[in-house]
């Protein structure tokens, strides 16, 4: 903020005389005034200063009201050097102006005149002619009774329009102020300009009046409604831009309706916007209005979040949960009255503070977590535990809430996701470019990588290879088997035969993730299959690494499958492309594989498009298994299997279903947990993962299966004895590993199965990606005249049933040919 003024008040109440307050220096006489200008400089923040008149000697009570004001909002002490010196060590100095005699610091003055400087600016005092200092480009101190009595007619010139206009220049022909006009936040209203007699205007009526190029004076909102109370005025620092802060009426100050003439506010602003809007009238159903009036909901939501919030490890989780907080906070501000502008005016008044508290969380809450929690990841002793239901007292309410998988936020995603899809789906390889160097930080010159593959960009280890040959055969041979190449026929009746046949699907997308860790074993477990169902066209897509490089043996892989291409791209972009194709990325017909949320979501908004014609394999996100476990299995195998899924990441989950086993039983699986944990250079993953992870204690082995199947994990492993024998009783899970030594790794890298699989409790009613996820089937039918005879009446009888007279017409025209009818 510039004022080419700063108004000299004698005392602290002669402040509300000073309109549009640009910047006062109130005179300290008395400490008991103290009060007094602290009330007024939280109100007019940044735009108080005090001249300390209290005497030269400063005692402890002073130095009491010295920070008090400071700390308050009183922008800056003007004191005598005196004064300065037995306050200096308290006190910053960029927050002392010196009155006299010559100082160190960077606030100069010169002994006997009174001239300072605030900052670099230079402020003159009491001058005889202030508007020609003004015009020097001075801030002038202007006693304000010296300004009314000089001024007479403040009706059309007012002294503050003189000081105004001394102090600015413009380099327009016109001679007109280019005025920039912002709300009480500094956002940006609109641009548009002043004249002499405009800005009187604007004073003498306290609202936003303006001069327009064309029609003269301008008074905003005399014709729209959508007026402006003239909250303050200010220069720029070269002071040829004036500024207009307003408060807008009616539907905002663009003549599009617009709150602005730069767009509608975004972030904060809207959010704050829509919260009022919902105080005042929330539509039915409306879950913030929910919020206000269920105050115990919104102060758990709150609290929710910030742990939450507490809890995120990723820059990605932190700005997720952040933004939820900020959310409920706002909820419960808006309630009560509380705007961004009175939150922003604390921060301010905070960060003016010249003490500061100790800064020490409130012991409630630093004890809160080890007596609330004994058993949670990160308790008092650091210890990573599952958390412990014994089922057998639960209530079924605990037991479900153990179950729940972590939230996946999915109305949110699909707001972030959507611009992210048509963005590529309009601007194709150029937005691919742009998107992987604002999400994956590297700038690519080409998005897509196409056949034959460099072999320099293979470079993997004798071991590697042998064991990407070793799974690649296993999976080929277990996918073989699924493959029914054979035709499917059956006579149904007498001379009526149905078939059925299997036919590749043309074009199929492959995503392999590589966000939080590079996953080379999903490009075998999803190209395998479509090279065994005889897909024409195998395109791989896959985030690159931070030098812009693919990972070796994704490159491999893709060159064994005879992959056409690999898109260098994650996330929703690498699947809009394959979904639209673009210029170099070849349009794929269906999109396999697992992801994050950005992913996850990005393939059913394109799988609901029909302008994509577009399939998916299913949807499959953060990783989970469930270990149904009895005392005979090895506490440490068992630790070992829900490790390996709880490092996958924070959102993955683990299940352990203890059947009929003691505490001492099972606290030696949590002991190999935490111990095992703690080798993990994924420890951290993992200590997030397991605070949502739970051990439940069941009787019988029908309740374990029962919970599974409620359940229904991605992975499930049985380490029981007798394994094999419980199989029958699995009805819901992606992929069973059954005895202690079957761990779900295997099943990951090495044994054939497809590690592919639906989470999330889609295995009640998605398989895991096979074969026939590659393949589309066909029937086809050859009816003889001796099937039409079988079967000609009853379709022509369901045809007159539905009043489909040609359908009806199409057997009967054959049937009396044949002499049938
Ligand atoms: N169910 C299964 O069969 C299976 C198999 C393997 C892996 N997984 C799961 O797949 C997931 C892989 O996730 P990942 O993150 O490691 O890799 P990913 O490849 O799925 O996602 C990384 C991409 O996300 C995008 N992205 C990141 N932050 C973004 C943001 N703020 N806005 C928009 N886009 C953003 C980036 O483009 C990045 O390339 C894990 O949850 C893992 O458990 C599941
Ligand atoms: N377990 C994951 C599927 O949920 C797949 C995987 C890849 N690499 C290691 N694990
Ligand atoms: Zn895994």
């Amino acid at each position: 903020m510039v004022s080419p003024i700063l108004v000299s008040v004698a005392r602290a109440r002669d402040v509300l005389s000073v309109p549009f307050v640009s910047e006062v220096l109130v005179s300290l006489k008395t400490a008991a005034a103290v009060q007094e200008i602290v009330a007024l400089a939280k109100e007019y923040l940044g735009q108080i200063y005090v001249d300390w008149a209290l005497g030269s000697a400063v005692d402890d009570s002073e130095i009491d009201t010295v920070l008090a004001l400071l700390n308050n909002g009183v922008s800056g002490l003007f004191v005598t050097s005196a004064v300065a010196e037995q306050i200096r060590a308290r006190v910053p100095n960029a927050r002392l102006v010196i009155k006299d005699g010559k100082d160190a610091a960077e606030n100069i003055c010169v002994s006997g005149e009174t001239q300072v400087k605030i900052g670099k600016r230079r402020v003159f005092g009491f001058f005889d002619e202030p508007l020609q200092q003004i015009a020097k480009g001075y801030t002038a101190v202007i006693e304000l009774d010296q300004l009314t009595k000089e001024y007479e007619d403040p009706g059309t010139k007012t002294p503050f329009v003189e000081c105004y206009v001394a102090a600015m220049n413009t380099d327009r022909p016109d001679g007109l102020y280019t005025t920039l006009v912002t709300d009480s936040r500094n956002q940006a209203l609109g641009l548009v300009y002043s004249s002499k007699k405009s800005i009187a205007e604007a004073m003498r009526t306290g609202t936003g009046v303006y001069q327009s190029r064309k029609h003269g004076l301008w008074y905003k909102g005399q014709t729209s409604g959508a007026t402006q109370k003239l909250l303050q005025l200010e220069l720029d620092c070269d002071s040829d831009c004036l500024k207009f802060v307003v408060e807008q009426a009616g539907a905002g100050f663009c003549h599009l309706d617009t709150d602005s003439c730069f767009g509608s506010s975004k972030g904060l602003a809207a959010l704050e916007a829509t919260l009022w809007d919902r105080k005042e009238n929330a539509p039915e159903g409306s879950y913030t209005k929910r919020l206000f009036e269920d105050e115990k909901l919104l102060n758990a939501k709150i609290k929710e979040e910030a742990d939450e919030l507490v809890e995120a490890a990723s820059k990605e989780e932190i700005a997720w949960e952040a933004a939820d907080l900020v959310y409920f906070a706002l909820a419960r501000c808006a309630k009560y009255g509380v705007t961004l502008a009175d939150i922003e005016r604390n921060l301010d008044i905070k960060a003016l503070k010249v003490t500061r508290r100790k800064g020490d969380a409130k012991p409630k809450y630093v004890e809160q977590k080890a007596a609330e929690k004994p058993k949670a990841p990160v308790n008092g002793d650091g210890r990573i535990v599952m958390n412990r239901v014994d089922a057998t007292s639960a209530s079924k309410e605990d037991i479900e809430k153990c179950l729940q998988r972590p939230i996946q936020k999915s109305a949110d995603i699909m707001n972030l996701v959507t611009p992210i899809v048509e963005k590529v789906r309009k601007e194709g390889d150029a937005a691919l470019v742009e998107l992987t160097a604002k999400f994956d930080k590297v700038q690519l010159s080409s998005p897509v990588l196409n056949a034959p593959f460099p072999a320099e960009m293979m470079h993997i280890s004798e071991d590697v290879r042998k064991a990407i040959d070793i799974s690649f055969a296993n999976i080929k041979t277990f996918h073989e088997a699924q493959n029914q190449a054979e035709t499917l026929r059956v006579e149904t009746c007498p001379g009526v035969v149905c078939s059925r046949f299997a036919r590749p699907i043309e074009r199929v997308g492959c995503y392999i993730p590589g966000g939080t860790a590079v996953l080379p074993s999903t490009s075998l477990m999803l190209s395998v299959p479509a090279l065994v169902a005889g897909c024409k066209d195998i395109v791989f897509a896959s985030p690159p690494g931070k030098d812009g490089r693919l990972t070796p043996e994704v490159v491999y892989v893709a060159h064994k499958v005879g992959a056409k291409c690999i898109v260098l791209a994650g996330g929703a972009q690498a699947v809009a492309a394959m979904a639209y194709g673009t210029e170099s990325v070849p349009k794929c017909d269906k999109i396999m594989g697992p992801g994050n949320q950005f992913v996850t979501a990005a393939k059913m908004l394109v799988s609901n498009d029909s302008n994509a014609m577009c399939a998916i394999d299913m949807p499959a996100g953060p990783s989970e298994v469930l270990v149904i476990a009895d005392k005979y299995a090895d506490p440490d195998f068992v630790a070992s299997d829900l490790l390996s899924q709880a490092e996958h990441g924070v959102d993955s989950q683990v299940i352990l279903i203890a059947v009929d086993m003691t505490s001492a039983e099972i606290d030696q699986i949590d002991e190999a947990v935490h111990r095992q944990a703690l080798q993990l250079p994924r420890v951290e993953i993992v200590r997030q993962c397991i605070a949502h992870s739970t051990t439940i204690i069941v009787n019988s082995y029908d309740e374990a299966f029962e919970m599974s199947n409620r359940y229904a994990p991605e992975h499930l492993i049985l380490q029981i004895q007798d394994a094999e024998k419980w199989v029958d009783k699995v009805d819901n899970a992606g992929s069973v590993f059954v005895g202690a030594y079957s761990p779900e790794s295997c099943g990951d890298y090495s044994s054939g199965t497809n590690h592919t699989l639906p989470t999330y409790g889609y295995a009640r009613m998605y398989s895991g990606v096979n074969t026939t996820t590659f393949q589309k089937f066909i029937t086809s039918q050859v009816v003889t005249k001796e099937g039409l005879k079988s079967i000609g009446k009853a379709v022509m009888d369901l045809a007159a049933v539905e009043g489909l007279d040609a359908h009806r017409n199409a057997v009967k025209i054959r049937m009396e040919k044949l002499g049938y009818i």
